[in-house]
Formats: structure tokens, sequence, C-alpha cells
């Protein structure tokens, strides 16, 4: 179990407190210019991946008292705990166990007394006979044609996953066309299903609990789309497969059992495109690039388990959080990958962190009195650059940021990579360095302006710098490099929910808008005057029946 710690009664949390006093007003450029090894010594290296986070608001210190924070809080015995596959999700009574399902080295790993090495490996094998198939073209749709397109049906972590994936790796796509629909928006699967064959095309009915709405909704409307073309329903077998934990849903939509995938509720829907949800990952790159961006998670798992917690990726950008969030109150983190196949990478990790660690209730049921999980948000670069970066340059807010990006582009035309790695290289100088007030008035000099002038506009030029990122580059973002990229992330966001005090596995907040918009959705569908609710609610309501 995790033990319960307020983190603000530490004695690290006070001493951070107080260390926290002599570093505000500490600009990064003198660090850098007082350490001639800074750079080198705020660096780690995994594999193909180097992350300095020297261009952060720290000193040895620093690191020193966060890592304290880390060790009083429990963080070595919360890591031990999820690999021991203990109840860790309290609130559900369940293990959190997602690096079972990328373990692969085969060493049994247990749940309850249950090793669920068997029947994790099990599911594999079937995933890897599906895609075969269905890659190979042997998987005949009802008309004896093979699989042109597969339709992800999920939302939530039956989507995000899994599509931000399949974008990343896009060069490593097989003929294998893939779409993913997810709003309950009847646009979403309308456009989606333009241009597809009923004869080709191929549903996954991606749910955990195969009850969300959005979800049943959408399979539903598939369901009767591909029989109006295919008119016999013993036709479904050939066209729905289900990945879910819930067997008996699965059945009633008319899924074969063989037809579906299982994974467990040890397995958290954010953290699940590792399981049988990692289906159309594999429909669409091949089993054997699936296999690798699991092995690359298992390595990072690995890492994160042994390493000390001064090299502890995960730990190290974990507690970077905490320092910006709990002491200099930044309110968001920002991922800005300089790739264009991650482009939703920032999509999925706010589902990841945020759906995660936003919480104001602690582990003993009481809320909390300082800051937990952060905003998370993004876009790739350069596009922010010309977007939002104005404000991380010169706004009011100070906004860490993680810049990602591979040093090998998959699409090495003409100087575009070097162009775009310049872009990520200055902004990160420039965010840390800044521009002073002397170096804009004698630019301002070298180009003829007067001093009325110069005073007139010189502030508006300045720019204070030290804003802290930390610089992701990794050689080539290839399956393996992915995996375990992302689940250095996710490791970090289980550091932080440790080290906060919070359950990070459980999300209670998405149920109360659903079991309104459940209450709300038969009053939608008469000609009643709605008075059942609050006067702006009411109002809104009447409008609609009125507008539409
Ligand atoms: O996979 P299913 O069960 O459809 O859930 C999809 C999503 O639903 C949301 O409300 C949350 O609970 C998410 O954590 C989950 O990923």
């Amino acid at each position: 179990m995790l033990k319960q710690v307020n983190p603000t009664s530490t004695a690290a949390w006070k001493a951070l407190e107080a260390h926290f006093n002599s570093m505000k007003d500490v600009h990064m450029k003198d660090l850098f210019d007082t350490d001639a090894s800074r750079a080198e010594k705020f660096s780690q290296t995994f594999e193909d991946i180097f992350v300095d986070y020297s261009k952060n608001i720290i000193n040895d210190e620093t690191m020193k008292l966060l890592l304290d924070l880390a060790k009083e809080t429990g963080v070595a015995e919360g890591i031990q705990s999820m690999f021991n596959g203990e109840h860790i999700n309290e609130t559900e009574d369940r293990a959190v166990f997602h690096v079972a399902l990328r373990n692969q080295s085969n060493q049994p790993m247990k749940v309850d007394g249950e090793d669920v090495m068997v029947e994790v490996n099990h599911v594999l094998r079937q995933m890897k006979e599906f895609t075969t198939k269905v890659i190979s073209g042997e998987w005949k749709g009802y008309s004896g044609k093979s699989i042109t397109d597969v339709v992800n049906i999920g939302i939530g972590g039956s989507d995000l996953g899994p599509y931000m994936v399949t974008e990343a790796l896009k060069p490593y796509a097989t003929d294998v066309n893939i779409h993913y629909v997810s709003n309950v928006d009847g646009t979403h699967i309308s456009e989606t299903l333009k241009g597809l064959d009923p004869e080709t095309t191929m549903f996954i009915i991606a749910s955990k609990t195969f009850t969300t709405q959005e979800t049943m909704t959408n399979a539903n409307s598939a369901r009767e789309w591909f029989l109006k073309a295919a008119k016999s329903e013993n036709h479904i077998m050939m066209h729905f497969v289900a990945l879910s934990t819930n067997e008996e849903k699965v059945r009633e939509f008319g899924i074969a059992p063989e037809n579906m995938f299982r994974f467990w509720d040890w397995v958290g829907g954010r953290y699940s495109l590792w399981s049988a949800i990692g289906l159309s990952i594999a429909c669409n790159i091949g089993y054997d690039n699936f296999e690798e961006v699991l092995k690359g998670a298992h390595a990072m798992d690995n890492h994160f388990k042994t390493a000390e917690f001064e090299e502890n990726l995960p730990v190290i950008l974990a507690v970077l959080g905490v320092w910006y969030n709990n002491f200099f109150g930044a309110e968001s983190h920002a991922l800005l990958p300089y790739d264009q196949y991650m482009h939703r990478f920032a999509a999925y990790f706010q589902q990841g962190d945020m759906e995660s660690n936003g919480k104001y209730v602690d582990r003993s049921g009481k809320p909390v009195d300082y800051q937990t999980g952060p905003i998370i948000w993004g876009e790739p670069g350069t596009n922010g650059q010309h977007a939002f970066y104005q404000l991380i340059h010169q706004g009011t807010k100070l906004i860490p940021a993680d810049f990602i990006a591979p040093a090998v582009s998959q699409n090495p035309i003409g100087d575009h990579h070097p162009k775009l790695l310049s872009n990520f290289f200055a902004q990160t100088e420039a965010l840390m360095t800044g521009k002073s007030e002397e170096v804009v008035v004698a630019e301002f000099k070298a180009a003829g302006k007067s001093d009325a002038e110069i005073e007139k506009l010189k502030t508006f030029k300045v720019f204070e710098g030290n804003r802290p990122t930390n610089s992701i580059l990794m050689k080539k973002l290839t399956p393996f490099t992915l995996g375990a990229l992302i689940a250095m992330y996710e490791h970090k966001i289980f550091v932080q929910g440790v080290m906060w005090n919070i359950f990070s596995f459980d999300q209670w907040g998405v149920e109360l808008g659903k079991q309104l918009a459940n209450k709300i959705l038969p009053e939608l569908t008469n000609e009643d005057k709605v008075e059942s609710h609050d006067s702006s609610t009411n109002q809104l309501i009447n409008k609609y029946k009125e507008m539409r």
C-alpha cells in the first residue's frame, strides 16, 4: 500500500520552502556562468533518449532536497508496491499493473497471488494472430474481400493512446488504413464512414467497461451502417471485434467470444494502450512493431524500478514538476514535440496526467492544502511558436515546458530538419537567457534609432528569460523509443501522485457529468417545458428545444 504522508509536513518540504527563498530570484544564466559542468551534470541518457534538464531554476541543493522529498513521501516504497501488484488503486480496490502488459522478461508478475503473465501472453498471441491475418489479407470480409480499413471506436483511454501512437509511428504503417471515432457527435462517425466500404472495413469496439455512452452509440451506428450493406447478422463476426474487460456486455452486443480481446481491471483506461486496447496499433504498424513499443516501455520500467533517484528519469522529471507546481506556483506544464508525427502527444498526456492527478482530496480522504496536478497542454513545434510562445516568453505566467525532438527525421527532405531543430535549440536558449535591456539598447543604437525612440520602445523588447525547460532529444522516433518515452511520462505522473499523497488511478471526477447527461437526455426527446434544473440550465434546454 502507499504510505500516507502529507508532503507539506516533511522535513524536506520545510527545507525546500527556505531554499526556494534563496532561489526564486536567481537567474539561470548566472548558474550557467558560474558552473561549467552544469549542462553535463543535469543531463541523463537512457538508451537512445537524452534528457538535458539543466535549463531549470535549480542547483545541487535543489535537486538534493527535491529527491529527499520524494524519499520522505514514500516514492521508493510506492514503486515497489506498484510492481508487486498491490491494490494501490484503493478507491476501486484494484492493482495498477500496466507494467505487466509490457513485461517482456517473462518473469512472473502476480496480482492476488496469481501470475498474470499467462493471460497477458495469451492475449498477445491472439493479437498477433489476428493482426497478421488482417495485414496479410488472409482475413476475409463477408463478400470474400480482404480488409483495407480498420475503424477503432472508443473514447478516452480507449482512443487517445492508440490514436497518438499510430500517428507517431506512421512511417511504420502497413497498407491497412486506420481510423478513430470517439466523439458522440454524429459528425465524427459520418465523416469517417464516408468513403469506406462495408465489405472491406473492420470495426474494433474498444471499451474497458463496454457501457460508455459515446462508444456504444457509435458502435451501434457502425453496426447499422454495416448491416445495411451486409444484410445478415451472421456477417458481423467477420467485421466486428471487441476489446474489453466486460465479456457479458460484449456478448449482448452480438460479438462472439472468439472475437473478443480481453484485458483486466488492473489496467487503467489511460494506461491501456499496452493491452488489447493496442489492437488498432498492431493492425496498423504490424505486431512486431507493436512488440517493439512494449519492449521500449519495459526497458523504461526496469530503469524506473532500479535506477537511483539521482539518475532516475521519471523521478527527476516528477520532482522538477513539483518544484514549479508547489513552490513557484506554476499552474500548467507544456509538452512541445518538435515532430509532426507526435501531434497528439500533448492531447494524450492531457488525459494521462490530468485524469490521474487532477484530485483535491488526499489519500486520507481530506482536502489537500497544496497544489496537485498541473494543466497539461501543447502543440507541435514550430506551430506553437507562431501561436502561443509569446505568452511563454513575455507573459505573466510561468510555464515550464518539455521540448521533445528526434535527431534523425523520418522525412529528411532538404534542410527542413536542421531548420526545425534550430528552432528547438533557439527557443530553449531564448527562454533561458532572455534578452537584457543593454542588448536591446545596443541593437537599437546600431540600427540608428534616436534616444527618444529607444526610450519609448525598449521595455517591450526585453525578455526576462529564466523560463524553465527540459530538452528531450532522441535519436529517432522508433517504436521502441516511443514506448520508452510514454512509459517515462507515465511513471513521472505516478511519482507526482505519490508525492502529492493522492490516488492517481481512479477518476471519479468524470462521473457527475455522465450522470447528469443521462438525466437530461430523456428531457430533450419530448416537447415539455423543462423546469427541474437551475434557471440557467432550464433556460438553455428550453432554448435548445425552441431552436431545433
Ligand atoms: O474504455 P471505456 O470503459 O469506454 O472508458 C473510456 C473512458 O471513459 C472516461 O469516462 C474515463 O473513465 C476514462 O478513464 C476512460 O478511458
